[in-house]
């Protein structure tokens, strides 16, 4: 049994803490809204984020950041990625013990184009890190507290960090792999929301399952052209923090990016999206990421470009198809690692 703190009290945070006091580890949740600890505390639900769902009567929450740092032998990061530095700084205000922190959040901060373990590493101080993992892989909270069978990689250099990990959280229903690829495993989790945006818009407009499954396929190489030009190992991507999140990403009526996508592709305007969506959609700010990376790595990434002008610049999702479909003629061979 491990003494746990859950820092971000949103969908996924929710269900990984519940998943950790089913393991029977003692679960603390940090949220930055009293009345949602207490809300949990008391009522044993989350209501905005995860309605319907009891959650286990062990796990316990609080709003105070110093008794969430003072309970945590581990650390489980789930803020959007947003919060990240500010969280971390808040934590860097009564840590005093070296910690292994595992994050499972999807993005990467536009303009330093740095992952989320990067972040963590620049805001805690070096003394209290013993590890950073990144879980990732197709894990939707809404089917993980259902106890629906659930695969993910836990991912870092230190694989026995990783392996710590993989111990704590898996179960008959979560099954953990390790991965040592963090980068591969970052970029692959930060990315399918890029691609899951795009699926979203294309069934928005009315498309169907083949313009899909070509976003998914050519998503997929993409994704991989940039993270192996960035030094990942291809294999993570065809693995479950690269193709089996994209599908799942891609496919699911859980996934915010594809809803927020699917209502862009309806005709709404971006802010108008982001309103109704009360939620995070990690894949918008990561369009201005991967399209930052893209020219910094020198790498073609059709499908983020396109994204990426009908986000930011105004043009309309159906010029942007006809932009994708009309690209210059190609082998397919050659546009796995070339364009
Ligand atoms: N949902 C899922 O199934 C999965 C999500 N993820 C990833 O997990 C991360 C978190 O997503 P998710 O839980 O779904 O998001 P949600 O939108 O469900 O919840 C976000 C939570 O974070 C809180 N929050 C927002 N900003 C801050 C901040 N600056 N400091 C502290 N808390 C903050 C919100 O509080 P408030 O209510 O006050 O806004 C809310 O409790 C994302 O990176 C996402 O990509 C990964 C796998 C699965
Ligand atoms: O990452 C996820 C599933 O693996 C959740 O995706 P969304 O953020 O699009 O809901």
């Amino acid at each position: 049994m491990r003494k746990v703190t859950v820092f971000g009290a949103g969908s996924w945070g929710t269900a990984l803490a519940t998943v950790l006091a089913e393991n029977g580890h003692d679960t603390l949740i940090w949220s930055h809204r009293e009345n949602q600890a207490d809300e949990i505390n008391n009522q044993h639900t989350n209501e905005k984020y995860l309605p319907g769902t009891v959650l286990p009567l062990t796990l316990k929450s609080t709003s105070n950041m110093a008794q969430a740092v003072e309970h945590a032998e581990i650390v489980v990061m789930a803020v959007p990625t947003t919060g990240i530095r500010e969280t971390c700084q808040k934590m860097m205000l009564t840590l005093n013990k070296k910690l292994i922190y595992v994050h499972v959040s999807k993005g990467i901060e536009p303009d330093s184009l740095i992952r989320i373990s990067q972040i963590m590493a620049e805001e805690l101080a070096s003394e209290y890190v013993e590890s950073i993992v990144a879980l990732s892989g197709p894990s939707h909270a809404e089917e993980v507290v259902k106890h629906h069978p659930t695969t993910v990689a836990a991912s870092s250099p230190d694989l026995e960090a990783a392996k710590v990990v993989q111990d704590l959280f898996m179960n008959q229903y979560f099954r953990v792999y390790t991965n040592e690829d963090i980068l591969g495993v970052e970029l692959g989790g930060a990315l399918k929301n890029v691609i899951a945006l795009a699926a979203g818009v294309s069934d928005g407009i009315g498309y169907g399952d083949n313009a899909k499954a070509a976003l998914i396929t050519r998503g997929l190489a993409e994704i991989t052209r940039l993270g192996v030009k960035m030094g990942a190992n291809p294999l993570t991507f065809m693995g479950l923090a690269g193709m089996g999140d994209l599908i799942v990403t891609c496919t699911s009526v859980h996934s915010r990016n594809w809803r927020a996508g699917n209502l862009l592709g309806k005709g709404l305007k971006l802010p108008e999206v982001l309103e109704q969506m009360g939620m995070v959609v990690e894949g918008v700010r990561t369009t201005k990421a991967a399209h930052q990376l893209a020219a910094k790595y020198d790498v073609a990434m059709p499908i983020t470009e396109v994204l990426y002008s009908v986000l930011f610049e105004e043009k309309s999702p159906k010029e942007g198809v006809e932009k994708l479909m009309l690209r210059v003629k190609k082998t397919e061979m050659d546009a796995h690692y070339d364009n």
